[in-house]
């Protein structure tokens, strides 16, 4: 079974369909942005770093046939399109980010008089194409300053027992991952002595994708459920907490799966660190908190039904966020690839950072 759940060449892309894992391993092509914007939506890729990649590589699929009479044609496609992309799904701030920088690179090339509309459409391929090798560099820097992190918060020597929430590695992203890539860094270190994940319901991203990822690597792993985790604190001495991000608010508060925001506080209770590893698109310095993040609501039907089965009661009504927002109070750290930033400080450290 494979770990990979993006495949891209110029001209082709294919994603593991994640709606299948673990039981079936099978990629979908994806042949340009309306089907980038179902697979989305339907959760056939999931994860903050994968939805922007799978976005943008959808638009490139598209892109690389056509041809274009002027730059100005060019440059309304890639807008239009990378704006319908944003729109399959509102919570998650990478594929916003990404689109925001490559309409402002094909905006760029569009006043060059310098650059062709080949050119340019080369160079915008060029651009969405490095996005697979920049996440997977960027997620090995999580990794490594995660890893130090949370051995900085333990007595030299400690076997570190970590917890995490939902699906952030391989399949989350283009590879290694970001939470889970701090757990594989643990791991690679000889540090880790045992990982937990949760179940994560409804869509149960912990029990079907993260115990998949942690069974394949054969890292030491148990799956706990949700409404386990405050006895888990209790039971197991765990050392900390890492879990990933859709959008973190310049104030430092943090979008993630729902249940993420219960984990914190329980882990505050037990005075244990709860981190937040994420790469910096999935910081959105434009809005001051978490008040102002969207929260996606998805269908009854993914707590109804587990596959075709229904298991709740017939007519009852159903609330189902996909997401909650951890205030930045209860979160120990923010892991980026560029290091790790107290919520309170991010703001200020992330900007003064870009500007260099
Ligand atoms: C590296 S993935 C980070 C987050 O996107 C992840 O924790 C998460 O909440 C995913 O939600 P999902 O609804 O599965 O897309």
């Amino acid at each position: 079974m494979s770990l990979q759940s993006i495949k891209y060449v110029p001209g082709k892309l294919d994603i593991l369909d994640q709606l299948l894992l673990p039981v079936q391993s099978k990629y979908v092509a994806v042949k340009g942005v309306e089907d980038g914007w179902k697979a989305i939506n339907k959760m056939q890729v999931r994860g903050a770093p994968a939805i922007a990649i799978v976005g943008c590589l959808s638009l490139a699929v598209e892109l690389l046939p056509e041809d274009f009479d002027s730059k100005k044609s060019l440059r309304q496609e890639i807008e239009g399109k990378l704006n319908y992309l944003v729109s399959a799904r509102p919570t998650a701030v990478n594929m916003k980010i990404a689109a925001d920088e490559l309409i402002a690179l094909a905006n760029e090339l569009t006043k060059d008089e310098a650059v062709n509309v080949l050119e340019m459409k080369q160079r915008f391929l060029h651009a969405t194409e490095a996005m697979l090798q920049k996440d997977i560099a960027d997620n090995k820097a999580i990794g490594k300053n995660g890893a130090e992190a949370i051995l900085n918060t333990c007595a030299k020597d400690t076997a570190i027992r970590v917890l995490t929430h939902c699906n952030t590695g391989s399949l989350a992203t283009a590879g290694y991952g970001t939470a889970l890539g701090v757990v594989r860094k643990l791991h690679e270190l000889k540090k880790l002595e045992h990982v937990y994940c949760t179940e994560t319901r409804p869509y149960n991203q912990g029990a079907r994708l993260t115990a998949y990822e942690l069974v394949h690597d054969k890292l030491p792993a148990t799956l706990v459920l949700d409404s386990m985790v405050a006895a888990l604190m209790r039971a197991k001495n765990i050392a900390a907490v890492v879990v990933g991000a859709d959008r973190v608010a310049a104030n430092g508060d943090t979008a993630n799966k729902i249940g993420t925001y219960q984990i914190a506080v329980v882990a505050k209770h037990h005075g244990v660190p709860f981190f937040v590893a994420a790469p910096l698109t999935s910081i959105d310095l434009q809005i001051p908190s978490g008040d102002h993040i969207i929260i996606e609501e998805r269908p009854d039907r993914e707590m109804t039904h587990v596959g075709e089965h229904r298991i709740a009661a017939p007519g009852i009504n159903c609330w189902n966020p996909a997401f909650d927002v951890t205030p930045a109070a209860l979160i120990s750290g923010i892991i980026t690839e560029r290091g790790v930033f107290s919520p309170q400080k991010l703001k200020a450290e992330i900007s003064a950072l870009v500007e260099q």
